[in-house]
């Protein structure tokens, strides 16, 4: 698991984003409709690093270890999965949705060097849209994750997804995820092989809801 050292407290921190407000947006989006793509298929596997401490900042962040996209982004990732099937592998999911307010604490967690490995909070992550997704390969005959060219969440170099170097066969494992991701409308982010943008990212706004209440009325 990669850490950095928080350039202040988490507990610190914490409070003071779930004080925050996120950005204004102006113009209009699509109503939320936040899915859990291992609910369409349960092949799909989940290892939800924030909802436990082997994560970057080493503290549990979310209440429960679940994965939602906005429907027609988890219908993609359902196809994705079926491709990957015949290559011998299926998609093991790090994190989707993520509320604005978990964004704004890894901002400011995070030191200003190591910042393009997070999303600025007075923009919004993707992912605060229902839109973005991290995730790996795991080998379908032994379900275990493969290596990657990196760690998760590591903030190095290795992780950008055209790093040339470290394992041939990592590489090659790295770049077949983002030929599938690909075919069906992910885009890859340029610091990170894990996150992939869904193509309609823009017409659906910033939330900051909590995983107990999304679905419900707010
Ligand atoms: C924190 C990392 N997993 C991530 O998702 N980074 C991108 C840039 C984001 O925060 O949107
Ligand atoms: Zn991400």
């Amino acid at each position: 698991v990669f850490r950095i050292e928080p350039v202040r407290p988490v507990t610190e921190l914490l409070p003071q984003a779930l004080a925050a407000t996120p950005p204004h947006e102006a113009g209009e989006f699509r109503a939320p409709d936040l899915i859990e793509p291992a609910e369409l298929d349960p092949s799909i596997r989940l290892d939800i690093r924030y909802a436990t401490t082997r994560n970057f900042l080493g503290t549990a962040l979310y209440s429960q270890p679940r994965a939602f996209l906005q429907r027609p982004a988890a219908q993609a990732l359902v196809r994705v999965q079926r491709t990957l099937a015949a290559d011998g592998y299926g998609l093991l999911v790090h994190d989707a949705y993520r509320p604005w307010y978990v964004t704004k604490m890894f901002w400011d967690a995070t030191p200003q060097d190591l910042h393009r490995f997070v999303a600025d909070p007075a923009k919004g992550s993707r992912h605060n849209r229902g839109c973005a997704v991290d995730l790996t390969l795991y080998d379908l005959k032994t379900g275990r994750a493969v290596e990657m060219p990196s760690l998760y969440d590591e903030m190095s170099e290795r992780a950008y997804p055209d790093y040339a170097g470290g394992d041939a066969d990592a590489r090659a494992r790295r770049d077949l995820l983002r030929r599938r991701m690909e075919a069906e409308g992910f885009r890859v982010f340029e610091f990170e092989w894990w996150h992939y943008d869904y193509r309609d990212w823009t017409s659906y706004a910033i939330q900051n809801v909590r995983f107990e209440d999304v679905g419900r009325p707010h």
